[in-house]
């Protein structure tokens, strides 16, 4: 800052400085010397966010006091990107914001919805006072970070993830000491601050306890949103809300946790739980480390418990314990996914679709789903581990549309990553030093008026995401080295075997992009979950033995054999496994010597196979969402399976080879019996 005078100086040369808006006491010279007192240390009787924020605002942003800076408003064209990167956020949150609206609208409060980096995404107003309202940036547009506005409730709040009420004269800027704000984080499920509700006022009165209501109203509306966000991005887990009274548990809880198969939290409403925080047993900042975490660290609870935690159940019953000894009340909601009897019949599903699955639940879920999202244009993300039949599927969702177009299939961890951009976006010509003479047309220009198939979008290049994220907010795609967009429009389907909300999570993967690629998600159950495995392998099979020109049957202790395998590889490995046992059999019978000896017991395999079983790279459970969860791991389940010892394979085959059903039996989960007989097999 270059001054000959101090800022105070400055300012009160300047003409009639006071606010611009509002009816701020206080003069901008005033306000100005005093924040000189507080960058020489003095004591002061502000707030301690507002003074942090003053600090930053003079040291780290060397923003100067004297410099009133009327409220920025980012160009359209920003302004377009910014909305489209909220657009879930806006839809989600919409009736909250317009319940929150309706209680303050008579007090001329404003409300400002703003993103991450203090963009006004969404806004509602009075009208009639359109003009005072832009020009104090209480609009649609506004930038509110604090690096850009000094200290403001948007941009304390983004800074310390707190609610905060910025009262006039606790604005650092002096076009703004008329304004009262209050604002409140939204923390997306993985507890990243994603964007702010903020309602204001051009006039207000003089004491700051008069905004306590409003920070009450602002915070509430927050955590409504989060909890609104939650229910609609985790369709595929247990949501188990949480509150304090019996009476709002399922109208309008007051926490929410999302909870996956094996029992661990993969998503939450952070404000819910920062509130319950005490009760929890939570230190401060604790909540965002509770993702992955088994249930069981927060609360007194398993998976197998979470059914008698429904609605319909007694509401005595729906009690748990926190680790700090407090009682809640408890309300669980099943997966979508594990939900029978849909409206739509499985027979009424297009032909591509039906053959997918042959009465599975989770596969029927799938099924429906998909043929309902088949027509309309909406980006679909699956995700299944290896060889779960990810494209399979999408080449059926593709082959379901009335006038389907092209399938332009990518794999984007197969390109190079030097050819990927050049592969995908085209080039024109002489782009590059090697390129064709009349350039080249890229899979997504290829893939206008039909499918484009992203397979294994987790491992594609950070730069490149940004790339695709612009083709799909702007219809457009621009050849490298040309200097024109050509408009297109395909129907995007995308794949990974990567939990892509952990990739997000570990900065591995644009949390913008994902979103614009999970409007819809499938989740393709693991092959060793699957209840109509002898269907499946029946159908496979037929498969093979047509492709040898005749036909099979299984013999019942290769059928055995085959249910024992936990089938790391999925249905590409069974395929394979029963192709081979097709060009081997005999006699029109498949035996177990024509399987492969992991198998059927073959000594030094086992070991390899119980390798397998563990984690990937991305905390992803391989073994995949299990029905009933965390008892797999504990030591509750063991002791009867001890017993079963060597036993476990006539065990087996007095259960007539139902591993499902000598788990209930053992009172264990399948998995376990799974990894027991290849132990066995090993031994
Ligand atoms: N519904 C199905 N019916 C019959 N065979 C199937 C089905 N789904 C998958 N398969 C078999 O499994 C193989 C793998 O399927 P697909 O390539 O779709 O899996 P994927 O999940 O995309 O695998 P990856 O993650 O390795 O890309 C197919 O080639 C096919 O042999």
């Amino acid at each position: 800052m270059v001054s000959a005078n101090t800022p105070a100086e400055r300012s009160a040369s300047k003409p009639a400085a006071a606010s611009t808006v509002g009816s701020a006491s206080v003069s901008a010279k005033s306000h100005v010397l005093e924040l000189e007192r507080v960058a020489r240390g003095d004591a002061s009787l502000r707030d301690a966010p507002v003074l942090q924020s003053w600090l930053r605002c003079l040291n780290d942003y060397r923003l100067d006091p004297a410099q009133a800076q009327q409220a920025y408003i980012v160009p359209e064209t920003q302004l377009k990107e910014h909305r489209q990167q909220a657009q879930d956020l806006i839809r989600i949150g919409r009736s909250a914001l317009e319940g929150l609206f309706r209680h303050v609208m008579d007090q001329h409060y404003v409300l400002l919805l703003s993103d991450a980096r203090g963009v006004t995404v969404d806004f509602l107003g009075d009208p009639t006072f359109d003009n005072h309202l832009r020009r104090a940036g209480l609009y649609l547009g506004s930038e509110w970070s604090e690096s850009r506005a000094g200290t403001c409730a948007v941009g304390a709040c983004i800074v310390s993830g707190d609610p905060v009420v910025i009262h006039q004269d606790d604005h650092f800027d002096t076009s703004h000491i008329g304004l009262t704000c209050s604002a409140a984080p939204v923390f997306d499920t993985l507890g990243d601050l994603t964007a702010v509700v903020d309602i204001s006022q051009l006039r207000s009165p003089t004491a700051k306890a008069s905004q306590q209501l409003a920070q009450h109203l602002v915070t509430e509306t927050a955590r409504r949103i989060e909890l609104a966000n939650l229910m609609a991005r985790t369709r595929q887990d247990w949501i188990l809300r949480l509150s304090r009274s019996p009476e709002f548990l399922d109208v309008d809880p007051e926490a929410a946790l999302s909870i996956d198969g094996a029992g661990r939290i993969s998503g939450m409403t952070h404000g819910g739980l920062r509130a319950l925080s005490r009760l929890l047993g939570l230190r401060a900042g604790e909540t965002r480390a509770l993702i992955g975490q088994p249930v069981s660290r927060l609360l007194e609870l398993e998976v197998d418990d979470l059914p008698r935690l429904m609605r319909g159940q007694p509401s005595g019953e729906r009690i748990v314990r926190t680790r700090a000894s407090a009682a809640l009340f408890a309300s669980a909601v099943a997966p979508v996914a594990s939900f029978r009897g849909t409206a739509v019949p499985v027979s009424r599903v297009p032909r591509p679709l039906r053959e997918l699955g042959f009465g599975d639940p989770a596969m029927e879920a799938v099924q429906l789903r998909a043929m309902k999202l088949a027509p309309r244009d909406i980006p679909i993300l699956i995700q299944g581990e290896t060889g779960t039949g990810k494209e399979y599927l999408a080449r059926a969702i593709h082959d379901s549309r009335p006038q389907p177009g092209r399938f332009v299939a990518v794999n984007c961890a197969a390109i190079p990553e030097s050819l990927i951009e050049s592969e995908l976006f085209g080039y024109a010509p002489g782009a590059f030093t090697g390129a064709a003479p009349r350039g080249k047309t890229g899979l997504i220009e290829a893939a206008d008026g039909g499918t484009l198939f992203l397979d294994e979008i987790g491992d594609m290049p950070l730069g490149l995401q940004a790339r695709l994220l612009r083709v799909l907010a702007e219809g457009e795609v621009t050849p490298v080295g040309a200097h024109r967009a050509k408009p297109v429009h395909f129907r995007l389907i995308s794949a990974s075997h990567h939990r892509l909300d952990r990739r997000v999570a570990a900065g591995r993967f644009r949390q913008d992009l994902y979103y614009r690629l999970n409007a819809a998600t499938l989740a393709l159950p693991p092959l060793r979950e699957r209840q109509d495995f002898d269907a499946v392998t029946d159908h496979l099979l037929r498969r093979a033995a047509e492709e040898q020109g005749g036909a099979l049957r299984l013999s019942p202790a290769a059928r055995l054999a085959l249910r024992a395998h936990d089938w790391p590889g999925n249905l590409r490995e069974l395929a394979n496994v029963l192709r081979v046992a097709a060009a081997l059999a005999d006699g029109g019978e498949v035996r177990p010597e024509d399987l492969p000896d992991m198998l059927t017991g073959a000594p030094g395999l086992g070991a390899a196979a119980a390798d397998r079983s563990g984690t990937d790279r991305d905390g992803m459970d391989r073994s995949g969402p299990r029905r009933s969860g965390t008892r797999d791991n504990g030591t509750a389940a063991l002791p009867p399976l001890r017993k079963a010892g060597a036993d476990l394979r006539a065990d087996l085959a007095a259960c007539g080879g139902n591993v499902s059903e000598l788990a209930r039996r053992l009172g264990v989960d399948r998995t376990t019996i799974h990894r027991r007989l290849r132990r066995l097999a090993a031994d």
